[in-house]
């Protein structure tokens, strides 16, 4: 059975074709950039060597038809005919309160999914592009959706009521819900794999930190709380999302800049986050060369970004009364090592200890991190929201 998973992301798309068969990874790759100047399709060919296809990529449509123009490629392909594909597993980012685990992609779910676009503007909107592209070129293909949501939906509500009128959570769902679900779920469990250790008796403190970043505290297999809430413009300073806020700030900027609630939206979550704070790209590599340069805005938003991540490990490791393990994810958690060292530096108060030599220069491996008297155990565990959603997909369709 081969399974094709396609991954959008608010910058990318990641896709992975499973032989799930012999489990080999049959094809992978991934579009950056999307919608900036430089956008490129990073895969890995036949013989395992990594090939850059530039391409201009304003939209996720564009992205996807270019994936899947490549799957059946002369060269670069590993497919005659998209028929070979037997299902498709999706990330979907929300899924609000419905969903608690992946599920059939069925028209009543897809209807739900629609539902949930107004609150994942970045998101929902791509994944249902990335379903109805394989609705149109494979009619009646069975596709399975993977929420982001769903691992978080075990937060008791002592962590996921704001402090709003009671009633806009009974009208509207106005919630805390999570997102990255899937690539906590992997990171975390992959850790307590890696180091022989029972996933239900860890305090573990996953940071997902990418284009879109979340912290998640597990406890004893649970997810017990997470930095992002109704949508994924909650917590952290990302690329183009602003993370925590006043919301006192928001009827204010409303009224001062004459802009209604679409205007509003798009300023927070396109807008702000590390492009509108340096006054230039979203993208991490770009900051950290205008840091080196001594730019001095640069250097003020790197400072908020990784300060940001260091008081929600904090607060998590308060919550839980400790931390076992802390997981470091996602594009930038994978490779940009200064930002794990300034994070988990001046940690010692709660048994941090990186091992600074060790994680220099560390890119995209699963490796500990920390020295070996650190009470906490901190990782490097590259995230495979794939292979989950791949696995997922499996299981549904066996179930069926
Ligand atoms: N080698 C690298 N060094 C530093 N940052 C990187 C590197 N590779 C990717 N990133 C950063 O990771 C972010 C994208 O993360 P990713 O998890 O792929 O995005 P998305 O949230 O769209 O899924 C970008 O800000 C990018 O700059
Ligand atoms: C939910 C979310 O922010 O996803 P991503 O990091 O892929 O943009
Ligand atoms: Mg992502």
């Amino acid at each position: 059975m081969k399974i094709l998973v396609l991954n959008c992301g608010s910058s990318s798309i990641k896709y992975k074709l499973f032989d799930m068969t012999s489990g080999n990874v049959m094809a992978q790759g991934g579009i950056e950039k999307i919608g900036l100047p430089g956008a490129f399709l990073k895969l890995t060919d036949k013989n395992g060597k990594k090939v850059i296809l530039e391409k201009d990529i304003p939209e996720h449509q564009a992205g996807i038809q270019f994936i899947l123009s490549v799957l059946t490629d002369d060269t670069y392909g590993c497919i005659k005919d998209y028929k070979e594909i037997d299902a498709v597993g999706h990330r979907v980012v929300h899924g609000g309160e419905k969903f608690a685990s992946s599920v059939l992609l069925t028209k009543e779910v897809l209807d739900k999914v629609v539902e949930c676009s107004e609150l994942a503007p970045l998101h929902n909107p791509a994944n249902l592009k990335g379903i109805a592209a394989m609705e149109a070129l494979i009619p009646g293909i069975p596709q399975v959706g993977v929420f982001d949501t769903a691992f978080h939906q075990t937060m008791p509500a002592k962590a996921y009521m704001y402090g709003l009128p009671y009633e806009l959570y009974q009208k509207y769902g106005i919630r805390r819900y999570g997102f990255h679900g899937t690539s906590h779920r992997y990171v975390s469990k992959r850790a307590c794999e890696i180091l022989g250790v029972k996933y239900e008796d860890q305090k573990i403190i996953t940071a997902h930190v990418g284009n879109g970043g979340s912290i998640a505290a597990i406890m004893n297999g649970k997810c017990i709380d997470t930095s992002m809430g109704l949508t994924p413009t909650e917590g952290l300073l990302m690329g183009t999302r602003c993370g925590d806020v006043d919301p006192g700030a928001i009827p204010f900027i409303m009224e001062k800049e004459g802009l209604d609630a679409a205007g509003l939206s798009d300023l927070i979550n396109k807008k702000s986050g590390v492009a509108g704070l340096v006054g230039g790209s979203s993208d991490m590599r770009d900051l950290e060369a205008a840091v080196e340069k001594g730019d001095e805005r640069a250097i003020m938003t790197l400072d908020v970004y990784n300060y940001r991540i260091k008081k929600y490990i904090g607060a998590y490791a308060a919550a839980m009364n400790g931390c076992d393990i802390l997981v470091w994810t996602g594009g930038v958690g994978e490779n940009q090592w200064e930002t794990r060292r300034v994070v988990c530096q001046d940690m010692e108060y709660m048994g941090m200890k990186i091992d600074v030599e060790k994680n220099k220069g560390m890119r995209g491996e699963e490796m500990v991190i920390s020295t070996p008297d650190s009470k906490v155990t901190v990782m490097v565990v590259p995230t495979d929201e794939e292979y989950m959603i791949a696995s997922d997909t499996l299981e549904i369709l066996s179930n069926k």
